[in-house]
């Protein structure tokens, strides 16, 4: 028998939540969570032809926000569209079709469909199920985790993950140049062609408290980049000067996240931002964050232009599956 999934908790529960699920009160969204906020995390139009202020906007944003959202990019509204009903499909599949998927008992890999990805503190349970495989490139994929239903289900992702493409040059561009690099050079350091899209599809179920239930608990994402699209249901929040803000839902928009990785090639001038999602009470939410991971055995550290005598590397250089291990099993990098 599988790990128990969240949805079928769900499905059980019928005045409140297990205790399991309860957060410490320093993190329940019901008191942690600024209302009415004037702050807001930065949205960049893609579309402005003032380039300049494009590259500039990126800067400031990874540099003081670690996050950001990019409207009216290259990617049709109609290639998202597919995306999210592919993955809604699967998760609306009975619970022994979606099992099929399950990540194998042991594997070191990330893929497959699974609950609890790591340890929390004080054994607190996250409210979210998820589904994770590679999109790209294709030497790395393994259709043994790509759901066969809905039909459509491969298509949309490999359509999704062509699109991609051109949104994660600029990006990595916009990056290096914004560090004073030439503009490959950030990506190259990074994996360059070799880097692989790690497509998660995470489901929150309809949760009877969202007052005291988190989706995913907060923490800052292990790779380069994260491009990330929404469903509808607002549940994004952003951590900044220790206090927690919702990311408003724009549709079609892409949510952007500087991973760890990117912290560290930059030397700490771009910072991996702390987030967290929460729930709602009557409708599913959902989520499609492609992370942009360097192969397993790429070394990732500050890049050599970036350190000198006054500015000393302040982190370690390391291959990224050893990054990966330390951070999941909670051990100092
Ligand atoms: O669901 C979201 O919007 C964010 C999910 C997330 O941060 C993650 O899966 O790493
Ligand atoms: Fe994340």
């Amino acid at each position: 028998m599988g790990a128990e999934r969240v949805q079928d908790i769900a499905k059980s529960s019928e005045e409140t939540i297990p205790d399991a699920f309860i957060r410490l009160e320093t993190e329940q969204p019901g008191i942690t969570t600024v209302h009415g906020a004037v702050l807001e995390v930065p949205t960049i139009d893609y579309s402005d032809p003032d380039e300049e202020k494009v590259l500039s906007a990126i800067e400031d944003a990874a540099r003081n926000w670690g996050m950001f959202q990019i409207v009216n990019h290259e990617i049709p509204s109609e290639a998202i569209a597919k995306l999210q009903a592919a993955g809604k499909g699967f998760f609306e599949l009975s619970q022994e079709e979606k099992e099929v998927y399950a990540k194998p008992s042991g594997s070191k890999s990330m893929e497959g469909y699974g609950t609890a990805l790591q340890k929390e503190v004080e054994g607190k349970k996250a409210w979210v199920d998820h589904l994770f495989h590679k999109i790209w490139p294709p030497s790395a994929i393994n259709y043994r985790f790509w759901p066969e239903n809905p039909a459509f289900y491969r298509e949309a992702n490999e359509e999704y993950a062509k699109h991609l493409h051109g949104v994660v040059d600029k990006l990595f561009k916009s990056l290096s140049l914004g560090l004073g690099l030439e503009g490959h050079e950030l990506k190259e350091a990074a994996g360059g062609d070799n880097l692989e899209y790690l497509l998660k599809i995470n489901y929150y179920p309809p949760c009877l408290r969202p007052d005291l239930a988190l989706g995913v608990a907060a923490h800052t994402d292990m790779c380069t980049i994260t491009i990330l699209v929404p469903n509808d249901v607002q549940g994004l929040q952003a951590s900044r000067d220790g206090l927690w803000y919702d990311v408003k839902y724009i549709p079609n928009a892409l949510v952007i996240h500087i991973g760890d990785q990117i912290e560290i090639l930059s030397n700490g001038k771009y910072k991996s931002v702390l987030h967290r999602t929460t729930v709602n009470k009557e409708k599913a939410r959902m989520s499609w964050p492609v992370f942009m991971e360097p192969p397993s055995d790429f070394e990732v550290g500050p890049h050599p232009k970036l350190v000198n005598k006054e500015n000393p590397p302040k982190f370690k250089t390391k291959k990224y599956s050893d990054y990966v291990y330390c951070k999941l099993n909670k051990i100092p990098q």
